[in-house]
């Protein structure tokens, strides 16, 4: 099972590919499944700025392609001094593939700085289940 350090490293050396020539704000992240597997995103954006996508959806892009289908726990590593959490849209994009105790780390270059869990992030969320349990 991959560490949480080397979970941290690997969102250190996506961020560092990041396209993100309008905010300047690079942004990456990492996945690792049940079984060990990591998958990671960067941010790519795009003069059309709304056509941009975030780190967090390129790693789960990566990870279904890839064959995973549960994220573990997931690094999120942006810039500045302020957590930098998974936007609206990335919260319930982690949703689909995580349960409310997953752990979600926010980290800057010198390391974790806080971890949530998905269901502190997107509390009463809609997901799945929603749509089976009819
Ligand atoms: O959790 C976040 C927050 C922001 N961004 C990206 C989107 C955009 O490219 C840039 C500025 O918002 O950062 C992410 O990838 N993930
Ligand atoms: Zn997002």
């Amino acid at each position: 099972m991959a560490s949480l350090d080397s979970l941290f490293q690997a969102a250190k050396a996506i961020q560092a590919k990041a396209y993100a020539p309008y905010s300047r704000f690079k942004v990456g992240a990492a996945i690792v499944t049940a079984d060990g597997q990591v998958f990671t995103g960067c941010n790519v954006e795009n003069a059309a700025y709304p056509v941009g996508s975030c780190a967090e959806a390129g790693a789960i892009s990566a990870m279904i392609a890839g064959g995973g289908h549960r994220i573990a726990q997931i690094v999120v590593m942006g810039e500045g001094e302020n957590l930098v959490t998974p936007c609206g849209g990335c919260r319930q994009r982690i949703r689909e593939f995580a349960g409310p105790d997953t752990p979600i780390h926010i980290a800057g270059p010198e390391g974790i700085r806080r971890s949530f869990t998905l269901d502190e992030l997107l509390p009463f969320s809609f997901g799945p289940d929603n749509l089976t349990d009819r």
